[in-house]
């Protein structure tokens, strides 16, 4: 048996340190750095793991659960940490731009453009996705007063497929390298002649993983949503989150598939040599241009319409209010969902179709601002005349609501083609699509994690370590991102690894510091899940609402049962839970308490996750064993799991009485608290009788908070 069968094209000089030892310069020291982080880091997690003998719990709680909450849980964790990645990649971009004004810096051509590409599609595939996923897969079920979703066992794979995933991306830093060739990997860049290495199949395989993952998730929540509801929800009653779930959903259910196409046709293009893209042997490069777009187009969406979700829950929360024009943001949600397949041929407008075409495909585009336009506004008539709690979550909305409109703005000059020609792939674009995916989707995220932190863990995250974050947020992007428009225009292309006028540099320099006050908003996070965590005693809020919200998700405890619901929730209204704390009706004892089945943990995801692993790490490696291995491993795991029958675990109506009615009586003798008081500053310390409620709330904690304001 020769090398070459056991460890394909594995060799000593794949790893990143051979590089740095038979080459060492600036570039090659940091890819070594980068490597190390990664050995040094997986080292660090396994030692503590054995070291507090975490193991056991990790496997039984976590890792084998079935649980949808769970599972979102793990799919956030796994963002963060992707998270923090991709934020040094963007920093490390930033200041080798600025160090590159008429030089070449101190990275080398092609590890900058590793870096584009592994920041581009990490955040896209590794931060975002799992990020939405991860809050749809915790809160839907919740708000449409479900169990679980349709698919608990699909669910846990198709987490670990996207872990999968995640995890071949960070092989890359240590054995091989990345793709060059961006996140939407153009052939015939990406094909053989111009990227002979493993990079391109890194990317390939990891996005695969993504896309099949994320295809699942979509077929799971669509048919939550139609199958799971509890009694009286109906589709009109539905939160404005579970709304634009549903419509993320239905839009990955469609928009990957041509994603998955286009990587498998790249694949087949590379290693057994198809020219579906190769135009001079009767392929076409334009056929991927195109299904890349018509997933990636409706991408950006999938992302957005949750992020426009998590706004329609939080501002008539801090407004106190309902949420103004409910059907007009259904209908514009699915508006945007629709119009969203119209519109791809506006990310090649350059690129050869006549006239015609381009400004059929702009008018389109252009058709989006409507629907977004209404959103805007029932946020801001939401706003109008309620009675605001300035926390963070709303300071986060308003000033998305400022920025947002700008970079929506901007996306309406590139829509008009004869615009985009002078613009297209310049750092104008750049600026563009950060304005709308950082403060409309990651602020919005970290909005919602503050929200629904104090659901998920049972305490609340510090407020003015919050506020801090925020105050490095708000100018930090724009900072980091304004100047762009400026060089763009005047320019400055994408993806450039050095560059020499003299006009750029103040502007590069300005978005440097924007992006390290970014990276402080961050470490702010950081600080303040560790001091909150240490004061949880103060800031508890296990009885479940503690910002007098308005769905369903609020009605349980927190963090809420493996079970959800004790007895399911019977439905009348929109905002039901909302109504019933105002008339005095909420936190009933259901009139009955039956027997429920559950499902037990099992092995099979993660097992499924580890074949999937193994599998795209032989195809990337051409180690074909393994790669049979992996396969045949997969769907062996699958079919032994098709012969157990003993998976549910049933839970007794006793249990259910017992636990609920303690939640219900630890609820109802409560004190009641005026949260009006607390949050807003200008009404700290008064005395206003007609706002105090008579609700209950959780005991404990509101004072820390009302004196860190
Ligand atoms: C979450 C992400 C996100 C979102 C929401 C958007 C939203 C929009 N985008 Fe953007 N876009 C991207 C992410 C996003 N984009 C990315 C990642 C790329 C580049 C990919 C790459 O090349 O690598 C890109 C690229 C891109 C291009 C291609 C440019 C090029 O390659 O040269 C175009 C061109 O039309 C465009 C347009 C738009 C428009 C019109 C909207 C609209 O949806 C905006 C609508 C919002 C408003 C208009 C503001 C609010 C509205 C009102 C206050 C009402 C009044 C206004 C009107 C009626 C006009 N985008
Ligand atoms: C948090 C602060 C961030 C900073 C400072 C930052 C910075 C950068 C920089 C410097 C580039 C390269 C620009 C160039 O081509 O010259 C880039 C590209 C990109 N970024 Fe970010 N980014 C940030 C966050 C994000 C987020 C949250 C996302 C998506 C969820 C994202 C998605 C992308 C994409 C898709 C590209 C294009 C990659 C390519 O060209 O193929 N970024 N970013
Ligand atoms: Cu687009």
């Amino acid at each position: 048996m020769n090398w070459d069968t056991v460890f394909g094209k594995l060799r000593w000089d794949s790893f990143v340190f051979a590089g740095a030892i038979e080459n060492p310069s600036a570039s090659e020291f940091v890819a070594f750095g980068a490597g190390s982080i990664v050995i040094l880091g997986a080292i660090a997690v396994v030692t503590l793991l054995s070291v507090m003998g975490w193991w056991v719990p990790l496997w039984k709680n976590w890792l084998t659960s079935l649980d949808h909450k769970k599972i979102g849980v793990m799919y956030i964790v796994l963002a963060i940490i992707m998270f923090l990645r991709a934020l040094i990649e963007a920093a490390v971009m930033r200041s080798q731009q600025l160090a590159a004004y008429d030089g070449p810096g101190y990275l080398a051509p092609d590890h900058f453009g590793q870096l584009f590409t592994t920041h581009g599609t990490i955040m896209i595939f590794f931060v975002a996705m799992p990020m939405i996923t991860g809050f749809m897969n915790y809160l839907m079920p919740l708000q449409i007063g479900a169990r679980d979703v349709t698919f608990p066992l699909l669910n846990a794979i198709s987490l670990m497929l996207t872990t999968a995933g995640a995890i071949l991306v960070m092989a890359s830093l240590v054995i091989g390298e990345f793709s060059t060739g961006g996140w939407s990997a153009y052939p015939p860049y990406t094909g053989l002649e111009f990227s002979p290495g493993v990079g391109v199949d890194y990317w390939i395989w990891a996005v695969t993983l993504s896309s099949i993952s994320s295809t699942m998730t979509a077929i799971n929540l669509t048919a939550t949503v139609y199958k799971n509801r509890c009694p009286g929800m109906t589709l009109m009653r539905m939160p404005l989150f579970s709304w634009t779930t549903l419509c993320a959903s239905v839009l990955m259910l469609f928009a990957l598939a041509p994603l998955t196409a286009a990587t498998s046709m790249l694949a087949l293009d590379r290693y057994v040599g198809f020219k579906f893209f190769t135009n001079a042997d009767g392929g076409n490069m334009m056929n991927y241009a195109n299904l890349f777009w018509l997933f990636g187009h409706p991408e950006v969406y999938i992302l957005i319409l949750p992020a426009y979700g998590v706004w329609s829950e939080v501002v008539p929360t801090f407004s106190a209010k309902n949420l103004y024009g409910y059907r007009s943001l259904v209908y514009a949600t699915i508006g945007i969902a629709f119009v969203s397949f119209l519109v791809w041929l506006h990310h090649f407008f350059t690129m050869g179709q006549s006239a015609g075409v381009n400004v059929a495909f702009g008018i389109a585009t252009m058709i989006i601002g409507i629907p977004t336009g209404v959103k805007v506004y029932d946020w801001m008539l939401t706003m109008y005349r309620g009675r605001i709690r300035f926390s963070t979550p709303m300071l986060f909305h308003i000033y998305f609501i400022v920025v947002f409109i700008i970079g929506g703005m901007t996306g309406i000059l590139l829509a008009n083609p004869t615009v985009d020609f002078q613009v297209h792939n310049s750092l104008f674009l750049v600026a563009h699509f950060h304005n709308m995916i950082i403060p409309g989707v990651l602020y919005a995220l970290f909005a919602g994690y503050i929200f629904w932190f104090p659901k998920v863990f049972g305490f609340r995250l510090d407020e003015r370590l919050g506020r801090r974050a925020f105050w490095c947020f708000a100018p930090g992007f724009i900072l980091a991102f304004f100047p762009l428009y400026i060089i763009g225009l005047a320019g400055a292309t994408r993806r450039t690894v050095s560059w020499s006028e003299p006009f750029y540099l103040p502007y590069f320099a300005v978005a440097m510091f924007g992006a390290l006050l970014i990276v402080a908003g961050v470490g702010y996070l950081i600080v303040q899940v560790v001091v909150s965590y240490r004061n949880r005693e103060q800031l508890a809020a296990p009885l479940g609402d503690p910002w007098d919200a308005r769905s369903l998700e609020w009605s349980t405890a927190s963090p809420p049962p493996e079970y959800n619901f004790a007895a399911l929730p019977v439905v009348d209204a929109r905002d039901m839970f909302a109504e019933e704390k105002e008339n005095g009706t909420a936190y009933r004892s259901p009139t009955v308490y039956e027997d429920i089945e559950v499902l037990r943990n099992s092995m099979t995801a993660p097992l499924v996750g580890l074949a999937a692993l193994a599998l795209a790490f032989a195809l990337v490696w051409h180690i074909w064993w393994l790669a049979i291995l992996g396969f045949a491993g997969a769907w062996a795991v699958i079919i032994a799991r098709s012969f157990n029958t003993n998976t549910m675990k049933v839970i007794p109506a006793a249990t259910l009485r017992a636990e609920n009615e303690a939640f219900l009586t630890a609820v109802r003798n409560a004190p009641g608290v005026d949260r009006d008081l607390e949050f807003s500053p200008q009404n700290k310390g008064k005395a206003a009788p007609d706002l105090v409620q008579e609700r209950p709330a959780p005991a404990g904690g509101h004072q820390a908070l009302g004196a860190a304001l």
